[in-house]
């Protein structure tokens, strides 16, 4: 089964949009996790239990486990999550050569769905975009300040290069396996993007920590109801100083979040 029909029926079973990003940031993790063998894996373990009611996706950003003990926490990460039968994203921004593509894109056994890196053109994708099964999103619009310095460029046809990489994804599109990456704090952008591409399920970093819109995101980030809209540091560590109360103040703000979205989904 197709990534997005997967998604769809996942958003369906947890009426839920949510997407809880799983950045275990080690000099966050409350302290009597550190006590473990793989204390990211304990701190995701007690974050999915109390999540997952809410959450339509997990999205482990690759930063965050790029040494041995952080895949290892990943990979047992993955697999819990798998068990709750909650899809899972790595948010990882891939993409190089297609030698070395065809080698990124072996994590695709392993998780449902990536995020990939425009900038080297289509051949630099193809071993991700060939896999029906796996979800690609394609950053577009990111949400962070800088993202303006390259993807605001105008072409000679006058449009914004955010613009020419949706036109390109819906083109690469071919498998019904493409998204894009829009982050919430660009509403305007979202806004037109979604017009431009009306069959792209977008992945919306950027609400919670990075104040984006909630609204916007619902508005323009779902294409027929499909679509996630990603809180990371405001789910996760949203009861960073309550020692052994940490998961539940996550599972706490999942929900919050949650029914935040969905008043704007009805
Ligand atoms: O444009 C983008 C693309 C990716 N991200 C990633 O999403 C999460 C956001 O974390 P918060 O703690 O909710 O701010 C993080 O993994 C980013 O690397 C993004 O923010 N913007």
């Amino acid at each position: 089964m197709n990534f997005f029909d997967r998604l769809h029926d996942r958003i369906r079973t947890v009426d839920s949009v949510v997407s809880v990003g799983l950045d275990a940031d080690r000099s966050r993790i409350p302290d009597h996790l550190e006590s473990h063998d793989l204390p990211r894996w304990a701190f995701n373990r007690r974050i999915i239990d109390a999540t997952h009611e809410h959450a339509a996706a997990f999205k482990p950003n690759a930063a965050f486990y790029e040494d041995p003990d952080g895949w290892q926490a990943l990979e047992e990460t993955v697999a819990y999550a798998h068990g709750k039968d909650v899809p899972v994203l790595l948010d990882a921004k891939r993409a190089d050569i297609g030698n070395t593509t065809r080698q990124y894109a072996r994590i695709l056994e392993t998780v449902d769905a990536i995020t990939v890196n425009p900038y080297m053109g289509r051949d630099s994708l193809q071993p991700f975009l060939a896999n029906e099964e796996a979800g690609v999103f394609i950053l577009c619009r990111t949400s962070n300040p800088g993202g303006s310095d390259l993807q605001d460029l105008e072409l000679e046809t006058g449009e914004p290069i955010y613009e020419r990489v949706a036109a390109l994804a819906d083109l690469w599109n071919e498998r019904d396996n493409v998204g894009l990456v829009v982050g919430a704090t660009n509403p305007d952008e979202l806004a037109e993007i979604r017009e431009q591409v009306p069959d792209l399920p977008f992945l919306v970093p950027g609400v919670g920590a990075q104040g984006g819109d909630a609204e916007a995101a619902i508005e323009h980030g779902l294409s027929n109801g499909v679509g996630l809209v990603n809180s990371s540091r405001g789910i996760i560590f949203a009861g960073e100083s309550s020692g052994k109360e940490f998961a539940r103040a996550s599972g706490q703000s999942a929900k919050r979040l949650k029914e935040r979205l969905n008043q704007y989904r009805r």
